[in-house]
């Protein structure tokens, strides 16, 4: 189905005018959807979404349940079947092979990429990878699906029973590492669809088929998460797990990961209740966003004797609220069948189950060589942030969630005499700040890693100040290609060599600030900083702030 697009959010959903849920930013540490899930009796031990939500007029021990259906685009040059390129806006239909438009007696050809990158991802979320895996085709109506059926996996999934662990920032500070982990069900190989563009002032509906046959990896989530906030904390790290296998791009803007949400509310300890299923979420906040909502809702139909439908819903960013979609796919009969023109996809392992005699290695894909090439995932990233570097673990999420900003950082620390505690310091606050402020990619700063490290090193042997550090870093970031001594030279922020100067200034802040200097000497040594901050005024930055501090408290003792 196309992929419904989306703008940006407000804070606040409303929920039949009368309640009003203000979406939880944070999480209390008991968010484990295990604890969550295992002690419901527990009122202590609910996330904080949940504890917010049952706060409303409903019944106590309703919770929330998530499953999650992730449609994932396949980073390959190729679609799934035909040999038509991939390509996001393109011209209309300028991508679209025999095959894509259904045209009678084109047969599909596996691309052996999207093959590999399906491989790829069930390794690294711990999935089985069936060794032998089935191609259905999946029956319904719709303009933008000219065959009139999708090729999927419904019988024999590529993967199977697997789980992602995530990870993400609590407390007031943002400063505790949460880690959970959901169940994967599945993953299957299988078609997207065209795109169905309505053009209002003509009232037509016009179809695009650049997107029809892309490959697409769907993984099925057990329904182990209960909020909003578990939901795109999950998605997240999927995204990152992806981007860096290189098997999706992960941008959720253009449609390249989509989320289907079902929710459902029971009371612990009894069966599951029925789920809606809001369909095509493509921002993790929306996300969380469209799931609260949702169980908010249920909540109030159980609360008010009601009973929800099986039913699809949409959800509109604008009012926050999710609604019934005219297509009931719930409804559907699918019809599924074999995919005749199909064989079975055979995969193979050189040491525990070799290709048959006579095959050709490269006509086959071989799993045990696809986990070798399995880079190092984010988790493992950022422990590794943490023993090499010493660094906080808030410090290593942020390194590894921004793109490229880890290997800035690492370009940094292994140019500089500073220790990497300082470094960090510079690279988030300054550097990713300014990136932040600026609109800019990492791969954008106009301060490379070795020019950051070579400032580090002048502070760290003295010859600048702090203060004058900050200053010959925003000449840096004006990206003059002068380096950090260049400009210490030509603007003299160097560090004063002349004590008899720093003396002189020192003694004429004294004599400026009675008022201050008695403080001091009636013991309040906090109005102490005021005068250093003076004389560093005045001179720029360029004195030894140790020197300053010294020689006022013998000015003023
Ligand atoms: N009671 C429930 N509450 C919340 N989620 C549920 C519940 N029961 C099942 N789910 C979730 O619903 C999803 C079902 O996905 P699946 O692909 O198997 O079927 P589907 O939604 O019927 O098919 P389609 O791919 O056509 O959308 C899974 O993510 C599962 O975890
Ligand atoms: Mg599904
Ligand atoms: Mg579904």
């Amino acid at each position: 189905m196309a992929a419904s697009s989306m703008g940006l959010c407000t804070v606040v959903c409303n929920i039949n005018r009368k309640i009003t849920t203000r979406y939880p930013r944070i999480f209390s540490l008991n968010t484990c959807h295990h604890v969550c899930r295992k002690s419901f009796g527990s009122s202590t031990q609910r996330c904080h979404s949940q504890a917010q939500i049952r706060k409303k007029s409903v019944p106590q021990q309703l919770v929330g349940v998530v499953g999650l259906e992730v449609h994932a685009q396949i980073h390959s040059n190729t679609k799934l079947f035909s040999g038509s390129q991939v390509r996001f806006s393109a011209p209309p239909n300028s991508l679209v092979s025999f095959f894509d438009a259904s045209l009678p007696g084109a047969l599909p050809v596996l691309n052996r990429r999207c093959v590999e990158a399906a491989v790829m991802t069930g390794l690294a979320l711990e999935c089985t990878i069936n060794r032998k895996s089935l191609f259905d085709r999946k029956h319904y109506f719709y303009a933008d699906l000219p065959a009139g059926y999708q090729i999927t996996q419904q019988r024999l999934p590529i993967a199977v029973d697997g789980r992602l662990r995530y990870s993400h920032l609590a407390g007031r500070k943002q400063n505790q590492v949460v880690t959970k982990s959901v169940r994967i069900k599945q993953i299957q190989l299988e078609q997207d669809s065209g795109k169905s563009l309505h053009d209002d002032s003509r009232s037509q509906t016009l179809i695009d088929l650049n997107r029809a046959g892309v490959g697409l990896m769907e993984l099925v989530m057990e329904p182990d998460l209960c909020c909003g906030e578990e939901a795109a904390a999950a998605v997240r790290e999927l995204q990152l797990i992806l981007q860096t296998l290189g098997t999706c791009q992960g941008n959720m803007a253009e449609g390249q990961l989509r989320v289907d949400a079902n929710v459902s509310v029971h009371r612990p300890g009894e069966p599951l209740g029925v789920r809606t299923e809001v369909k095509n979420i493509n921002s993790a906040r929306f996300l969380a966003r469209a799931i609260d909502y949702e169980i908010q809702r249920q909540m109030e139909v159980i609360g008010s004797g009601g009973t929800v439908l099986n039913e699809t819903r949409a959800f509109d960013y604008k009012s926050g609220q999710t609604f019934p979609m005219r297509d009931k796919e719930g409804l559907q009969d699918y019809r599924f069948m074999p995919e005749p023109n199909l064989p079975p996809l055979l995969l193979y392992d050189s040491e525990t189950a070799p290709p048959p005699q006579g095959v050709d290695p490269q006509q086959v894909v071989l799993i045990d060589a696809v986990r070798k090439t399995i880079p190092e995932l984010p988790a493992v990233r950022r422990e590794r942030l943490v023993d090499t570097f010493g660094l906080l673990p808030e410090h290593s999420f942020t390194l590894v969630n921004e793109d490229g900003l880890m290997d800035y950082f690492v370009g940094v620390a292994s140019q500089t005499r500073a220790e990497p505690k300082k470094v960090i310091g510079w690279v988030i606050k300054d550097v990713l700040g300014l990136l932040k402020q600026q609109g800019l990619n990492v791969s954008q700063s106009p301060v490379s890693p070795r020019r950051l490290a070579q400032l580090l090193d002048l502070l760290e042997d003295g010859r600048v100040s702090s203060s004058a550090a900050k200053l010959v870093f925003l000449e840096l970031w004006k990206g003059t290609g002068r380096s950090p001594a260049q400009i210490v030279e030509e603007q003299g922020l160097g560090m004063m060599d002349d004590s008899a100067e720093i003396r002189r200034i020192c003694q004429s802040v004294i004599d400026s600030h009675p008022e201050e200097v008695r403080a001091i000497r009636t013991g309040n040594k906090k109005v102490l900083n005021k005068l250093v901050g003076l004389v560093q005024k005045e001179t720029k930055g360029r004195a030894d702030p140790v020197r300053v501090r010294a020689i006022l408290e013998e000015g003023t003792s």
